[in-house]
């Protein structure tokens, strides 16, 4: 199988080869295992040091697991993980927590991920404590040196989470990711529970912490307009699977599978001068417990009503692709002329 990943260069910091997770779905009173959510259908994607990669799909393609399978915070179905060349899967207890303080994780929600009951000062230090990386008097000041390095104040430390904005919260998020000096951070959607003015605060906080510690992103998003700017190559999810993964301007310049190029005609591009076509998804996003049937053809599960449905919702001058027709194989070939970039062949329904 082709990998995405022969574009890092060489050795890459974080390598996933063929991930997969599954959530297995069980019913009755007895509880019998009845099959699969496919959150994670065979993934495979590098990151190289002090890369960026942006990972996009819609709610429900399985963005979160990559990032949670990839910090082993859930267990993963099959696959590997390779951080700096050392297999993270299969790593016992002991070191996985060395590896913890290299490979951290920035939540959307900075205000359910932050302890309402721990001043600042504690959520920050705490894994300082946990890990003891110095000796605890020298926690308060290394607190206070994250807390402006993320644009707050060191008096913020004695403050509680409630007594900031959106903004401030996830800063104080992003700080306590960096406590413990990581190399390799998962961003899951950092900004989409922010104001727009204030998401380009962030992500330029973002950027600069990149380029002073030298760190990689994975950077979770459902906007291709939020990536635009931020990341160096992006691969597009959908349902389980990468679809098409490609350095930022050749995406951007020439999306081809279907799928990214509906999330790029519904996303607001800053650009008023390109001609955009209108593509729109139709239907709701299969099942992802059943996609195949046992001829090993997409299941579209699709009624003659349903798809009389979907076709009154059509409107004159917009190219409708319904989400069923969407069903991609595993593996990504490349594309000719475009080092980098990588798509997957549909699946014939
Ligand atoms: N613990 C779980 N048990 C069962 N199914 C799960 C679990 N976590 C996620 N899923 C399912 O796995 C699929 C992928 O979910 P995931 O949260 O990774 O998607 P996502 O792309 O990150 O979406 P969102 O942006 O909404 O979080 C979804 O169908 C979801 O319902």
């Amino acid at each position: 199988m082709m990998y995405p990943s022969m574009i890092a260069p060489d050795p890459p910091l974080l390598s996933v080869k063929n991930l997969k997770t599954y959530f297995p779905v069980k019913r009755g009173l007895l509880k019998s295992h009845v099959g699969d959510v496919r959150a994670v259908d065979d993934v495979s994607f590098d990151i190289a040091p002090n890369e960026t990669l942006g990972l996009v799909g819609e709610s429900g393609c399985g963005k979160s697991t990559v990032g949670r399978s990839i910090l082993r915070l859930i267990p993963t179905t099959s696959g590997s993980v390779h951080y700096n060349g050392e297999d993270v899967l299969a790593a016992p207890s002991g070191r996985m927590k060395q590896l913890r303080r290299e490979m951290q994780i920035i939540f959307q929600d900075p205000v359910g991920s932050l302890n309402p009951r721990m001043a600042v000062g504690k959520i920050i230090g705490e894994p300082m404590a946990v890990h003891r990386v110095c000796p605890k008097e020298e926690i308060p000041d290394r607190v206070a040196d994250l807390l402006v390095k993320v644009g707050l104040r060191k008096d913020h430390a004695a403050r509680y989470p409630h007594e900031f904005s959106g903004g401030q919260r996830q800063r104080i998020g992003i700080a306590r990711a960096l406590a413990l000096s990581p190399k390799f951070i998962v961003c899951d959607e950092p900004v989409s529970a922010l104001d727009v003015s204030v998401q380009s605060q962030v992500l330029n906080l973002l950027n600069d912490l990149q380029d002073e510690f030298g760190l990689s992103y994975l950077f979770i998003a459902h906007n291709l307009a939020v990536v635009e700017h931020f990341c160096d190559r992006v691969a597009v999810m959908y349902l389980g699977r990468i679809v098409e993964l490609a350095d930022r301007d050749t995406l951007y310049r020439n999306p081809l599978h279907p799928y990214t190029k509906a999330l790029l005609s519904a996303a607001p591009m800053p650009d008023p001068d390109a001609e955009k076509r209108r593509i729109m998804l139709l239907g709701d996003v299969p099942s992802p417990i059943r996609l195949f049937k046992d001829d090993g053809k997409a299941d579209t599960g699709i009624t003659p009503e349903e798809q009389a449905e979907l076709d009154a919702e059509r409107q004159p001058g917009v190219e409708y692709i319904t989400r069923h027709s969407l069903l991609h194989r595993p593996d990504l070939v490349p594309v000719d002329g475009e080092p980098g970039h990588f798509v997957s062949p549909s699946v014939d329904a």
